[in-house]
């Protein structure tokens, strides 16, 4: 199998590169069960963040990353948006959103609890990678939806694209593959 190898925060990885669709290969970035690079990555974007309240992300793989941001910068808490509706969610907002790995649209949920935590905060919005841009910017309505100020958006890796945007943050880039 073909690998692309990855340079992050003093961390090398060889990402296996995986067709998703019949034109277009990504080189898979699975932060899931990864410590060494979460640990190295979290407190090298932590400098590159703006003064926040509060980190959001949605499941799943941003959450080991916003898990450990929010140690590196002593924040007690964080928000994380769900992709099921759970029978312990009360009232939740919904949005939808369809990322360039997903096959159908999905809908992101944020139980009460969650939005009464963001309401007139100063949120920065924390992925693993950023691509279409479709999963940071349903996170981006939903929060804002919720009463809270996107003052970041910010990930790991920018893929394809995203990585000439100027308004999110990120440490690497990530080519897209014909
Ligand atoms: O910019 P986009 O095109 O939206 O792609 C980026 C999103 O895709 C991945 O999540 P995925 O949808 O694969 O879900 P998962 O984290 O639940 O595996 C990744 O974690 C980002 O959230
Ligand atoms: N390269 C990648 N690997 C895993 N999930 C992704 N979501 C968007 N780009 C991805």
């Amino acid at each position: 199998m073909k690998a692309y190898e990855l340079n992050v925060a003093g961390v090398k990885r060889q990402l296996p590169i995986i067709a998703i669709n019949e034109h277009i290969k990504i080189a898979s970035f699975v932060i899931l069960g990864d410590t060494e690079l979460v640990t190295a990555a979290a407190p090298v974007l932590a400098e590159k963040l703006p003064e926040v309240d509060i980190l959001v992300t949605a499941e799943a793989k941003g959450i080991p990353f916003v898990y450990e941001l929010s140690k590196v910068l002593k924040m007690k808490r964080y928000v994380v948006a769900r992709k099921s509706i759970k029978s312990y969610m009360r009232n939740p907002l919904t949005h939808e959103v369809n990322s360039i790995t997903t096959q159908k649209v999905q809908t992101l949920y944020l139980d009460k609890q969650d939005v009464e935590l963001l309401r007139g905060k100063r949120v920065a919005l924390i992925d693993d990678v950023i691509s279409t841009g479709e999963s940071i910017q349903a996170l981006e309505k939903l929060v804002q939806k919720a009463g809270g100020n996107v003052v970041a958006k910010a990930a790991i890796l920018a893929e394809g694209d995203s990585a000439m945007r100027d308004d999110i943050l990120f440490l690497e880039k990530l080519p897209i593959f014909k």
